[in-house]
């Protein structure tokens, strides 16, 4: 629930450790608030969320999740190294444990040659390179992040998916929001959401296969006409029943069609 109103309904779906995972759809679907809901600073009103083995937002998960934000989250008027130093010093870390750490991460997104910069003179896509380097302080095995590459252009784009991906070749877990369709393509499995619903929760590969379709955006397309048509059925049906006293008497039929969900346990 925000705001009183209730925003994501009937998703079901897991997230498979060491892959990277797309949440993909239009502004205002819920990417955020599934997001929230996975790191803990969203309470669900109904059913539960465990990340690796706990509930979401669990104390001891704290350490072994790392979440960037949409919104930025570090500090304009200090240096990249002073953002680190002081985000690894409030995550508890001190002398050369901190140091090491701070020098990690800084090599892990790239930015040593601008280490010294001022946050408030980098680019955009460096910018959110020192967003990404704090939630890595404390190496997470998950790492949730929202719609980090926005407003990037193609090629910043690229450069940080290749940062992703090394991370995951690691054995870090990604989950990502993005609502550029292309992006899809560099995930392992993708989650596509429409309305606070799941329309899939599969591999590209399947999700392509299953709609016949040529690319992420096409196929997302498809099911998206699918789930309104299915709507429009179920509506018409209801109207039918109500104006039809006869019709009240039979039991609903099943709809043939359905969101499509991956049946190889990684739902
Ligand atoms: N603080 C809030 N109070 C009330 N409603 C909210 C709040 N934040 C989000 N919402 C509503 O919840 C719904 C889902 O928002 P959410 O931010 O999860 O979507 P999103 O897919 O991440 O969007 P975007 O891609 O634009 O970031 C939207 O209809 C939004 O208006």
């Amino acid at each position: 629930m925000r705001g009183g109103n209730a925003v994501l309904r009937n998703l079901t779906f897991s997230v498979p450790r060491g892959c990277i995972v797309g949440v993909l759809g239009p502004s205002g679907c819920g990417k955020t608030t599934l997001l929230r809901s996975v790191v803990g600073v969203q309470q669900p009103t109904g059913g539960h969320v465990q990340v690796m083995g706990r509930p979401a937002g669990a104390a001891q998960l704290r350490t072994r999740v790392g979440y960037v934000t949409q919104a930025p989250s570090v500090y304009a008027d200090l240096t990249v190294l002073e953002n680190l130093r002081y985000f690894a010093a409030a995550l508890g870390m001190k002398g050369w444990r901190r140091e090491d750490s701070v020098v990690r991460v800084v090599r892990e997104v790239d930015l040593a040659s601008y280490a010294d910069n001022l946050v408030s003179r980098l680019s955009g896509g460096q910018y959110s390179r020192v967003s990404l380097a704090v939630a890595l302080l404390n190496r997470p095995e998950l790492l949730v992040m929202d719609e980090p590459t926005v407003g990037l252009d193609p090629m910043v784009r690229r450069e940080l998916w290749l940062v992703f991906q090394r991370l995951a070749d690691e054995g870090t877990t990604l989950l990502v929001s993005s609502h550029v369709m292309d992006e899809a393509d560099r995930c392992d499995r993708l989650l596509l959401m429409r309305t606070g619903q799941l329309l899939a929760s599969a591999s590209r590969e399947d999700l392509l296969r299953h709609t016949a379709c040529a690319d992420v955006e096409e196929a997302f397309m498809h099911l998206v006409e699918s789930a309104a048509a299915a709507e429009n059925r179920a509506r018409q049906r209801a109207a039918d029943r109500a104006l039809l006293p006869q019709l009240r008497e039979q039991p609903a039929a099943p709809d043939a069609e359905r969101s499509f969900f991956a049946t190889d346990g990684a739902r």
